[in-house]
Protein backbone atom coordinates (compact mmCIF):
# COMPACT_ATOMS: atom_id res chain seq x y z
CA UNK A 1 0.00 0.00 0.00
CA UNK A 2 1.41 3.26 -0.91
CA UNK A 3 2.25 5.56 2.13
CA UNK A 4 0.93 9.18 1.64
CA UNK A 5 2.98 12.45 3.08
CA UNK A 6 2.37 15.93 3.01
CA UNK A 7 5.89 16.09 2.58
CA UNK A 8 8.47 14.07 1.78
CA UNK A 9 12.31 15.13 1.32
CA UNK A 10 15.00 12.89 -0.66
CA UNK A 11 18.10 13.39 1.21
CA UNK A 12 18.65 13.22 4.91
CA UNK A 13 21.42 16.26 4.14
CA UNK A 14 21.32 20.21 4.78
CA UNK A 15 18.66 20.77 2.46
CA UNK A 16 16.31 17.66 3.46
CA UNK A 17 16.14 17.95 6.84
CA UNK A 18 15.45 21.69 7.11
CA UNK A 19 12.85 21.64 4.40
CA UNK A 20 11.05 18.69 6.67
CA UNK A 21 11.96 20.35 10.24
CA UNK A 22 10.46 23.71 9.15
CA UNK A 23 7.42 21.81 7.59
CA UNK A 24 6.96 19.85 10.35
CA UNK A 25 6.88 23.03 13.10
CA UNK A 26 3.86 24.00 10.68
CA UNK A 27 1.84 21.25 11.36
CA UNK A 28 2.57 19.11 7.99
CA UNK A 29 3.02 14.85 8.20
CA UNK A 30 6.70 14.57 6.61
CA UNK A 31 9.27 12.29 6.00
CA UNK A 32 12.88 12.01 5.15
CA UNK A 33 14.35 9.64 2.80
CA UNK A 34 17.96 8.88 3.35
CA UNK A 35 20.53 6.52 1.97
CA UNK A 36 23.40 7.02 4.18
CA UNK A 37 23.51 8.67 7.19
CA UNK A 38 21.23 11.82 8.74
CA UNK A 39 23.08 14.61 8.48
CA UNK A 40 24.44 14.53 4.47
CA UNK A 41 27.76 15.89 3.24
CA UNK A 42 27.72 18.49 5.88
CA UNK A 43 27.68 16.43 8.83
CA UNK A 44 29.06 13.34 8.25
CA UNK A 45 32.04 14.23 5.36
CA UNK A 46 32.00 17.80 4.86
CA UNK A 47 31.91 20.69 7.04
CA UNK A 48 31.77 19.68 10.22
CA UNK A 49 34.22 16.90 10.23
CA UNK A 50 36.78 19.29 8.15
CA UNK A 51 36.12 22.26 10.67
CA UNK A 52 37.47 19.69 13.46
CA UNK A 53 40.64 18.87 11.76
CA UNK A 54 41.27 22.82 10.88
CA UNK A 55 40.99 23.61 14.49
CA UNK A 56 43.86 20.64 14.64
CA UNK A 57 45.38 21.90 12.16
CA UNK A 58 45.61 25.85 13.93
CA UNK A 59 46.69 24.26 17.04
CA UNK A 60 49.30 22.80 15.35
CA UNK A 61 50.15 26.80 14.24
CA UNK A 62 49.65 28.37 17.63
CA UNK A 63 51.93 25.31 18.96
CA UNK A 64 54.79 27.22 16.51
CA UNK A 65 53.72 30.31 17.99
CA UNK A 66 54.04 29.69 21.77
CA UNK A 67 57.68 29.85 22.23
CA UNK A 68 57.72 33.77 21.71
CA UNK A 69 55.34 34.53 24.49
CA UNK A 70 57.06 32.94 26.44
CA UNK A 71 55.83 29.43 26.71
CA UNK A 72 58.10 26.42 26.82
CA UNK A 73 56.54 24.28 24.28
CA UNK A 74 57.55 22.32 21.18
CA UNK A 75 55.90 20.78 18.49
CA UNK A 76 56.05 17.15 18.82
CA UNK A 77 54.05 13.82 19.09
CA UNK A 78 50.89 14.47 17.33
CA UNK A 79 48.69 11.25 17.27
CA UNK A 80 46.45 11.43 14.12
CA UNK A 81 44.63 8.53 15.80
CA UNK A 82 43.57 11.05 18.61
CA UNK A 83 42.12 13.60 16.33
CA UNK A 84 40.56 11.08 14.10
CA UNK A 85 38.53 9.42 17.24
CA UNK A 86 37.65 12.50 18.68
CA UNK A 87 35.91 13.98 15.40
CA UNK A 88 33.95 10.35 14.35
CA UNK A 89 32.68 10.49 18.44
CA UNK A 90 31.58 14.30 17.90
CA UNK A 91 29.64 13.31 14.73
CA UNK A 92 28.21 9.93 15.44
CA UNK A 93 27.06 12.40 18.64
CA UNK A 94 25.15 14.83 15.63
CA UNK A 95 23.89 11.50 14.14
CA UNK A 96 22.39 10.13 17.11
CA UNK A 97 20.82 13.36 18.07
CA UNK A 98 19.10 13.49 14.41
CA UNK A 99 17.34 10.41 15.10
CA UNK A 100 16.10 11.63 18.32
CA UNK A 101 15.59 14.69 16.98
CA UNK A 102 13.60 13.82 13.94
CA UNK A 103 10.86 11.34 15.97
CA UNK A 104 10.46 13.68 18.84
CA UNK A 105 9.41 15.94 15.64
CA UNK A 106 7.10 13.27 14.45
CA UNK A 107 8.59 13.25 11.15
CA UNK A 108 8.74 9.67 9.80
CA UNK A 109 12.79 8.41 8.95
CA UNK A 110 13.09 6.53 5.63
CA UNK A 111 16.14 4.14 5.37
CA UNK A 112 16.87 3.29 1.57
CA UNK A 113 17.69 5.01 -1.85
CA UNK A 114 14.61 7.10 -2.87
CA UNK A 115 14.03 6.71 -7.08
CA UNK A 116 10.65 7.97 -8.73
CA UNK A 117 8.69 5.63 -10.38
CA UNK A 118 5.97 8.73 -11.88
CA UNK A 119 6.09 12.46 -11.39
CA UNK A 120 4.69 12.15 -7.76
CA UNK A 121 5.31 8.51 -6.67
CA UNK A 122 8.42 7.25 -5.27
CA UNK A 123 9.94 4.17 -4.51
CA UNK A 124 12.26 2.70 -1.76
CA UNK A 125 13.28 -1.05 -1.26
CA UNK A 126 9.66 -1.87 -3.55
CA UNK A 127 7.53 0.28 -0.82
CA UNK A 128 5.89 3.48 -2.29
CA UNK A 129 5.43 6.37 -1.25
CA UNK A 130 3.39 10.02 -1.91
CA UNK A 131 2.99 13.01 -0.84
CA UNK A 132 1.48 16.60 -1.72
CA UNK A 133 5.42 18.52 -2.00
CA UNK A 134 8.11 15.89 -2.72
CA UNK A 135 11.51 17.60 -2.39
CA UNK A 136 14.32 17.07 -4.14
CA UNK A 137 17.62 17.54 -2.06
CA UNK A 138 20.04 14.42 -2.91
CA UNK A 139 23.36 16.50 -2.70
CA UNK A 140 26.69 16.17 -5.22
CA UNK A 141 29.65 13.46 -4.91
CA UNK A 142 32.97 14.09 -5.53
CA UNK A 143 34.23 14.16 -9.45
CA UNK A 144 37.23 11.74 -10.31
CA UNK A 145 38.73 12.29 -13.63
CA UNK A 146 39.21 9.64 -16.40
CA UNK A 147 42.17 8.58 -16.59
CA UNK A 148 44.26 5.45 -16.24
CA UNK A 149 44.91 4.68 -12.37
CA UNK A 150 42.32 7.98 -11.25
CA UNK A 151 40.49 5.04 -9.14
CA UNK A 152 44.51 4.63 -7.18
CA UNK A 153 43.52 8.27 -5.52
CA UNK A 154 40.93 8.99 -2.97
CA UNK A 155 37.84 11.83 -2.54
CA UNK A 156 37.43 14.05 0.67
CA UNK A 157 34.82 11.02 1.02
CA UNK A 158 38.51 8.91 1.79
CA UNK A 159 40.02 11.38 3.34
CA UNK A 160 37.92 11.47 6.00
CA UNK A 161 38.26 7.23 6.06
CA UNK A 162 42.06 7.95 6.62
CA UNK A 163 43.24 5.86 9.89
CA UNK A 164 46.85 6.99 9.36
CA UNK A 165 48.23 9.86 9.01
CA UNK A 166 49.91 9.86 5.41
CA UNK A 167 53.44 10.80 5.08
CA UNK A 168 53.46 12.39 1.85
CA UNK A 169 50.56 13.26 -0.08
CA UNK A 170 49.47 14.77 -4.13
CA UNK A 171 46.44 17.30 -4.11
CA UNK A 172 44.91 17.73 -7.20
CA UNK A 173 42.28 20.48 -8.05
CA UNK A 174 42.91 23.95 -6.69
CA UNK A 175 39.26 24.91 -5.24
CA UNK A 176 38.12 24.92 -1.90
CA UNK A 177 38.54 21.50 -0.91
CA UNK A 178 41.85 21.17 -2.56
CA UNK A 179 43.27 24.54 -0.36
CA UNK A 180 41.88 23.10 2.66
CA UNK A 181 42.69 19.97 3.11
CA UNK A 182 46.39 20.82 1.56
CA UNK A 183 46.76 23.56 4.38
CA UNK A 184 45.37 20.87 7.21
CA UNK A 185 47.52 18.60 6.44
CA UNK A 186 51.10 20.13 5.82
CA UNK A 187 50.19 21.99 9.25
CA UNK A 188 50.39 18.49 11.04
CA UNK A 189 53.65 17.62 9.21
CA UNK A 190 52.85 15.97 6.20
CA UNK A 191 54.64 16.53 3.33
CA UNK A 192 51.92 17.94 0.22
CA UNK A 193 52.00 18.83 -3.19
CA UNK A 194 49.19 20.28 -5.05
CA UNK A 195 49.17 20.15 -8.36
CA UNK A 196 47.06 22.98 -10.68
CA UNK A 197 45.57 22.53 -13.48
CA UNK A 198 45.81 26.50 -14.34
CA UNK A 199 48.10 29.17 -12.85
CA UNK A 200 46.01 30.09 -9.67
CA UNK A 201 44.67 28.95 -6.60
CA UNK A 202 40.84 29.64 -5.89
CA UNK A 203 40.41 30.67 -9.56
CA UNK A 204 37.28 32.82 -9.02
CA UNK A 205 38.29 34.18 -6.49
CA UNK A 206 39.56 38.39 -5.99
CA UNK A 207 42.67 37.78 -7.34
CA UNK A 208 44.20 39.64 -3.99
CA UNK A 209 43.11 36.89 -2.28
CA UNK A 210 44.62 34.32 -4.56
CA UNK A 211 47.80 35.81 -4.86
CA UNK A 212 47.96 35.91 -1.21
CA UNK A 213 47.21 32.39 -0.30
CA UNK A 214 49.82 30.93 -2.45
CA UNK A 215 52.06 33.11 -0.89
CA UNK A 216 51.36 31.89 2.59
CA UNK A 217 50.73 28.25 1.69
CA UNK A 218 54.46 28.64 -0.26
CA UNK A 219 56.05 30.46 2.81
CA UNK A 220 53.96 27.12 5.13
CA UNK A 221 55.58 24.88 2.73
CA UNK A 222 53.17 23.31 0.36
CA UNK A 223 54.89 22.55 -2.85
CA UNK A 224 52.73 23.63 -5.48
CA UNK A 225 52.96 22.97 -9.28
CA UNK A 226 50.68 24.64 -11.25
CA UNK A 227 49.89 24.27 -14.90
CA UNK A 228 50.30 20.36 -14.44
CA UNK A 229 47.87 18.29 -15.87
CA UNK A 230 47.89 14.80 -14.84
CA UNK A 231 47.17 11.99 -17.25
CA UNK A 232 48.01 9.00 -15.35
CA UNK A 233 48.73 7.12 -11.93
CA UNK A 234 50.24 4.10 -11.37
CA UNK A 235 51.11 1.60 -8.46
CA UNK A 236 55.02 1.80 -7.83
CA UNK A 237 56.76 -1.52 -6.46
CA UNK A 238 57.24 -0.26 -2.86
CA UNK A 239 53.46 0.68 -2.72
CA UNK A 240 53.92 4.38 -3.37
CA UNK A 241 52.18 6.14 -6.25
CA UNK A 242 53.80 7.69 -9.13
CA UNK A 243 51.52 10.68 -11.21
CA UNK A 244 52.74 11.17 -14.84
CA UNK A 245 52.04 14.60 -15.78
CA UNK A 246 51.53 15.18 -19.90
CA UNK A 247 52.44 18.89 -20.09
CA UNK A 248 55.79 17.91 -19.43
CA UNK A 249 56.28 14.38 -19.69
CA UNK A 250 57.09 14.30 -16.21
CA UNK A 251 56.74 11.79 -13.66
CA UNK A 252 56.17 13.13 -9.73
CA UNK A 253 56.72 9.88 -7.41
CA UNK A 254 56.47 8.65 -4.04
CA UNK A 255 53.59 9.64 -2.87
CA UNK A 256 51.37 7.57 -0.22
CA UNK A 257 48.07 9.51 -1.12
CA UNK A 258 46.34 11.18 -3.84
CA UNK A 259 43.45 13.49 -2.86
CA UNK A 260 41.25 14.00 -6.08
CA UNK A 261 39.88 17.55 -5.25
CA UNK A 262 38.64 18.67 -8.37
CA UNK A 263 34.36 19.50 -8.01
CA UNK A 264 31.30 18.19 -7.34
CA UNK A 265 28.83 16.85 -9.67
CA UNK A 266 25.05 16.69 -8.80
CA UNK A 267 23.68 13.56 -7.39
CA UNK A 268 20.78 13.31 -10.08
CA UNK A 269 21.97 10.04 -12.29
CA UNK A 270 19.87 7.81 -10.12
CA UNK A 271 16.53 9.37 -9.08
CA UNK A 272 14.46 8.24 -12.05
CA UNK A 273 14.12 11.55 -13.33
CA UNK A 274 13.67 9.54 -16.46
CA UNK A 275 9.58 8.40 -15.55
CA UNK A 276 9.02 12.26 -14.76
CA UNK A 277 8.81 15.33 -16.51
CA UNK A 278 11.50 16.71 -14.23
CA UNK A 279 14.38 18.13 -16.37
CA UNK A 280 18.22 18.75 -15.96
CA UNK A 281 20.88 21.02 -17.61
CA UNK A 282 23.67 19.71 -19.14
CA UNK A 283 25.90 19.41 -16.14
CA UNK A 284 23.01 17.43 -14.68
CA UNK A 285 21.90 20.10 -12.58
CA UNK A 286 18.13 19.66 -11.61
CA UNK A 287 16.19 22.89 -13.42
CA UNK A 288 14.58 24.69 -10.94
CA UNK A 289 12.93 28.46 -10.86
CA UNK A 290 13.00 31.11 -8.41
CA UNK A 291 10.50 29.38 -6.10
CA UNK A 292 12.89 25.95 -6.06
CA UNK A 293 9.92 24.71 -8.58
CA UNK A 294 10.66 21.92 -10.79
CA UNK A 295 9.04 21.47 -14.16
CA UNK A 296 6.02 19.33 -12.18
CA UNK A 297 4.01 20.97 -10.00
CA UNK A 298 4.65 19.89 -6.22
CA UNK A 299 8.19 18.86 -7.17
CA UNK A 300 11.26 21.42 -5.87
CA UNK A 301 14.80 20.78 -5.80
CA UNK A 302 17.28 22.39 -3.52
CA UNK A 303 21.21 22.34 -2.57
CA UNK A 304 23.88 20.99 -4.39
CA UNK A 305 21.90 19.20 -7.01
CA UNK A 306 20.89 22.91 -8.24
CA UNK A 307 22.69 25.30 -10.00
CA UNK A 308 23.46 27.12 -6.81
CA UNK A 309 26.44 28.12 -4.54
CA UNK A 310 27.71 24.59 -3.03
CA UNK A 311 27.39 25.25 1.03
CA UNK A 312 25.22 24.32 3.76
CA UNK A 313 23.57 27.51 4.55
CA UNK A 314 22.54 27.69 1.42
CA UNK A 315 21.11 24.70 1.16
CA UNK A 316 19.63 25.23 4.75
CA UNK A 317 17.96 28.77 3.40
CA UNK A 318 16.47 27.30 0.53
CA UNK A 319 14.54 24.79 1.77
CA UNK A 320 13.43 26.34 4.99
CA UNK A 321 12.00 29.23 2.63
CA UNK A 322 10.38 26.89 0.49
CA UNK A 323 8.29 25.04 3.72
CA UNK A 324 7.50 28.74 4.90
CA UNK A 325 5.93 29.46 1.09
CA UNK A 326 4.22 25.68 1.15
CA UNK A 327 2.92 25.86 4.86
CA UNK A 328 2.82 28.82 6.48
CA UNK A 329 1.18 31.08 3.93
CA UNK A 330 4.19 33.45 3.20
CA UNK A 331 3.30 33.16 -0.79
CA UNK A 332 6.33 35.31 -1.60
CA UNK A 333 8.94 33.32 0.32
CA UNK A 334 11.96 32.42 -2.19
CA UNK A 335 15.76 32.40 -1.45
CA UNK A 336 17.84 35.89 -2.91
CA UNK A 337 21.29 34.13 -3.80
CA UNK A 338 22.66 37.18 -4.76
CA UNK A 339 25.89 38.18 -1.75
CA UNK A 340 26.21 34.80 -0.29
CA UNK A 341 29.33 34.82 1.74
CA UNK A 342 31.15 31.93 2.47
CA UNK A 343 34.29 31.37 4.35
CA UNK A 344 37.27 29.09 3.05
CA UNK A 345 39.34 27.13 5.90
CA UNK A 346 42.69 27.50 4.12
CA UNK A 347 45.74 28.43 6.63
CA UNK A 348 45.07 31.28 7.04
CA UNK A 349 41.32 31.28 6.20
CA UNK A 350 39.68 33.31 3.55
CA UNK A 351 36.11 35.51 3.85
CA UNK A 352 34.32 37.09 0.80
CA UNK A 353 31.24 38.08 -0.06
CA UNK A 354 29.83 40.04 -3.37
CA UNK A 355 32.20 41.05 -6.22
CA UNK A 356 35.32 40.13 -6.88
CA UNK A 357 37.37 43.48 -8.21
CA UNK A 358 37.27 42.12 -11.61
CA UNK A 359 33.68 41.06 -11.56
CA UNK A 360 32.47 44.69 -10.74
CA UNK A 361 34.57 46.40 -13.19
CA UNK A 362 33.19 44.28 -15.77
CA UNK A 363 29.94 45.36 -14.51
CA UNK A 364 30.34 48.84 -13.39
CA UNK A 365 33.53 50.33 -15.21
CA UNK A 366 34.84 53.22 -14.05
CA UNK A 367 32.28 53.36 -11.34
CA UNK A 368 34.55 51.29 -9.14
CA UNK A 369 36.62 52.39 -6.33
CA UNK A 370 38.73 49.89 -4.55
CA UNK A 371 40.26 50.40 -0.93
CA UNK A 372 42.72 47.98 0.57
CA UNK A 373 45.30 46.96 3.14
CA UNK A 374 48.06 44.53 3.95
CA UNK A 375 49.73 44.47 7.13
CA UNK A 376 51.20 42.32 9.94
CA UNK A 377 48.33 41.00 12.98
CA UNK A 378 49.55 42.58 16.03
CA UNK A 379 48.89 38.31 17.20
CA UNK A 380 52.26 38.17 14.63
CA UNK A 381 54.13 40.99 15.94
CA UNK A 382 56.72 38.91 17.24
CA UNK A 383 56.46 35.34 16.50
CA UNK A 384 58.82 33.44 13.94
CA UNK A 385 55.95 32.40 11.72
CA UNK A 386 54.80 35.23 10.15
CA UNK A 387 51.12 35.54 8.24
CA UNK A 388 49.54 38.84 6.60
CA UNK A 389 46.26 39.96 6.74
CA UNK A 390 44.74 41.49 3.90
CA UNK A 391 41.74 43.06 2.96
CA UNK A 392 39.70 44.63 0.48
CA UNK A 393 36.71 46.67 0.08
CA UNK A 394 35.00 46.99 -3.73
CA UNK A 395 32.77 49.98 -3.50
CA UNK A 396 30.65 51.38 -6.66
CA UNK A 397 29.20 55.08 -7.20
CA UNK A 398 29.15 58.32 -5.87
CA UNK A 399 27.71 56.86 -2.72
CA UNK A 400 30.89 53.66 -2.80
CA UNK A 401 28.16 51.23 -2.20
CA UNK A 402 29.86 48.62 -1.04
CA UNK A 403 29.56 45.59 -3.39
CA UNK A 404 32.39 43.10 -2.19
CA UNK A 405 34.20 42.46 1.06
CA UNK A 406 37.15 40.53 0.85
CA UNK A 407 39.78 39.13 3.53
CA UNK A 408 42.67 36.96 3.85
CA UNK A 409 44.19 36.10 7.11
CA UNK A 410 44.27 35.68 11.00
CA UNK A 411 40.59 35.79 12.37
CA UNK A 412 39.23 36.23 9.13
CA UNK A 413 36.62 33.56 9.46
CA UNK A 414 34.94 34.75 11.99
CA UNK A 415 35.16 38.17 11.06
CA UNK A 416 32.69 38.87 7.67
CA UNK A 417 29.44 37.64 9.33
CA UNK A 418 28.12 40.81 10.76
CA UNK A 419 29.97 42.69 7.91
CA UNK A 420 28.29 40.27 5.12
CA UNK A 421 24.85 41.78 7.26
CA UNK A 422 25.29 45.27 6.21
CA UNK A 423 26.51 44.88 3.24
CA UNK A 424 23.48 42.92 1.68
CA UNK A 425 21.47 46.14 3.84
CA UNK A 426 23.52 48.27 1.13
CA UNK A 427 26.31 49.62 2.96
CA UNK A 428 28.26 52.34 2.07
CA UNK A 429 31.59 52.91 2.62
CA UNK A 430 31.01 55.99 4.44
CA UNK A 431 28.56 53.93 6.79
CA UNK A 432 31.78 51.83 7.37
CA UNK A 433 34.29 54.86 8.08
CA UNK A 434 31.40 56.14 10.65
CA UNK A 435 31.17 53.16 12.77
CA UNK A 436 33.73 53.45 15.55
CA UNK A 437 36.22 50.99 15.34
CA UNK A 438 37.00 47.89 17.81
CA UNK A 439 39.81 48.19 18.85
CA UNK A 440 42.53 46.19 18.75
CA UNK A 441 41.31 43.92 16.65
CA UNK A 442 41.80 43.13 12.87
CA UNK A 443 38.68 43.77 12.00
CA UNK A 444 38.83 47.06 12.75
CA UNK A 445 41.13 47.93 9.46
CA UNK A 446 37.34 46.90 7.76
CA UNK A 447 36.15 50.62 9.00
CA UNK A 448 39.68 52.68 9.20
CA UNK A 449 40.65 52.21 5.24
CA UNK A 450 41.70 54.99 3.60
C1 LIG B 1 34.85 18.22 2.13
C2 LIG B 1 33.70 19.19 2.12
C3 LIG B 1 33.73 20.28 2.97
C4 LIG B 1 32.69 21.18 2.97
N1 LIG B 1 32.76 22.26 3.81
C5 LIG B 1 31.76 23.16 3.82
C6 LIG B 1 31.80 24.27 4.72
O1 LIG B 1 32.75 24.45 5.48
N2 LIG B 1 30.78 25.15 4.69
C7 LIG B 1 29.71 25.00 3.85
O2 LIG B 1 28.79 25.83 3.88
N3 LIG B 1 29.63 23.95 2.98
C8 LIG B 1 30.64 23.03 2.95
N4 LIG B 1 30.56 21.96 2.10
C9 LIG B 1 29.41 21.85 1.18
C10 LIG B 1 28.15 21.29 1.91
O3 LIG B 1 28.48 20.09 2.58
C11 LIG B 1 27.05 21.05 0.90
O4 LIG B 1 26.83 22.23 0.14
C12 LIG B 1 25.74 20.66 1.58
O5 LIG B 1 25.90 19.50 2.36
C13 LIG B 1 24.64 20.44 0.54
O6 LIG B 1 23.46 20.05 1.18
P1 LIG B 1 22.39 19.14 0.39
O7 LIG B 1 21.23 18.99 1.32
O8 LIG B 1 22.18 19.67 -0.96
O9 LIG B 1 23.12 17.73 0.21
P2 LIG B 1 23.79 16.74 1.28
O10 LIG B 1 24.08 17.40 2.57
O11 LIG B 1 24.92 16.10 0.58
O12 LIG B 1 22.66 15.67 1.57
C14 LIG B 1 22.19 14.80 0.59
C15 LIG B 1 21.82 13.48 1.23
O13 LIG B 1 21.00 12.77 0.33
C16 LIG B 1 21.30 11.39 0.39
N5 LIG B 1 20.81 10.83 -0.87
C17 LIG B 1 21.29 11.05 -2.12
N6 LIG B 1 20.51 10.46 -3.02
C18 LIG B 1 19.51 9.85 -2.34
C19 LIG B 1 18.38 9.08 -2.72
N7 LIG B 1 18.06 8.87 -4.00
N8 LIG B 1 17.58 8.58 -1.75
C20 LIG B 1 17.85 8.83 -0.44
N9 LIG B 1 18.89 9.56 -0.03
C21 LIG B 1 19.70 10.07 -0.96
C22 LIG B 1 22.79 11.35 0.59
O14 LIG B 1 23.18 10.14 1.22
C23 LIG B 1 23.01 12.57 1.49
O15 LIG B 1 23.02 12.20 2.86
C24 LIG B 1 31.58 21.01 2.10
C25 LIG B 1 31.53 19.90 1.25
C26 LIG B 1 32.57 18.99 1.26
C27 LIG B 1 32.51 17.80 0.36
N1 LIG C 1 34.44 26.20 3.27
C1 LIG C 1 33.42 25.91 2.48
O1 LIG C 1 32.39 26.56 2.48
C2 LIG C 1 33.53 24.73 1.55
C3 LIG C 1 34.53 23.78 1.74
C4 LIG C 1 34.61 22.71 0.87
C5 LIG C 1 33.72 22.60 -0.17
N2 LIG C 1 32.76 23.54 -0.33
C6 LIG C 1 31.81 23.47 -1.46
O2 LIG C 1 32.00 22.27 -2.19
C7 LIG C 1 32.25 22.58 -3.55
C8 LIG C 1 33.15 21.56 -4.16
O3 LIG C 1 34.49 21.78 -3.71
P1 LIG C 1 35.73 21.49 -4.66
O4 LIG C 1 36.93 22.09 -4.04
O5 LIG C 1 35.73 20.06 -5.02
O6 LIG C 1 35.31 22.23 -5.99
P2 LIG C 1 35.61 23.70 -6.52
O7 LIG C 1 34.64 23.91 -7.61
O8 LIG C 1 35.69 24.69 -5.44
O9 LIG C 1 37.08 23.58 -7.14
C9 LIG C 1 37.42 22.61 -8.07
C10 LIG C 1 38.70 23.05 -8.72
O10 LIG C 1 39.27 21.96 -9.40
C11 LIG C 1 39.78 22.41 -10.66
N3 LIG C 1 39.73 21.29 -11.59
C12 LIG C 1 38.65 20.80 -12.24
N4 LIG C 1 39.01 19.73 -12.97
C13 LIG C 1 40.34 19.53 -12.78
C14 LIG C 1 41.28 18.59 -13.23
N5 LIG C 1 40.92 17.62 -14.05
N6 LIG C 1 42.56 18.69 -12.80
C15 LIG C 1 42.93 19.65 -11.97
N7 LIG C 1 42.08 20.58 -11.48
C16 LIG C 1 40.80 20.52 -11.89
C17 LIG C 1 38.86 23.56 -11.05
O11 LIG C 1 39.56 24.45 -11.87
C18 LIG C 1 38.49 24.18 -9.71
O12 LIG C 1 39.36 25.23 -9.38
C19 LIG C 1 32.82 23.98 -3.54
O13 LIG C 1 32.59 24.66 -4.74
C20 LIG C 1 32.11 24.63 -2.40
O14 LIG C 1 30.91 25.22 -2.82
C21 LIG C 1 32.65 24.61 0.51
Amino acid sequence: MTKVYDLIAIGGGSGGLSAAERAAKYGAKCAVIEAGKLGGTCVNLGCVPKKIMWYGASIAHMLEDAPAYGFAVKREGFDWGTLITERNRYVTNINNWYHTYLADSNIDEITGYAHFVDDHTLEVDGERYQANHIVIAPGSYAVVPEIEGADLGITSDGFFGLSEQPRRVAVVGSGYIAVELAGMLNAVGTEVTMFLRGEHLLRKFDPMLRESLMDEMLEDGVNIISSSQIDRIERADDGTLNLHCRANGQVQAGFDQLIWAIGRNPSSTQLGLENTGITKDAQGYIKVDEFQNTQVSGVYALGDVTDAPQLTPVAIAAARRLSDRLFGGMLDRRLDYSLVPSVVFSHPPIATVGLTEDEARATHGEAVKVYQTRFTPMYHAFTKRQSKVAMKLVCVGAQEKIVGCHVIGFGADEMLQGFAVAIRMGATKKDFDDTIAIHPTGSEELVTMR
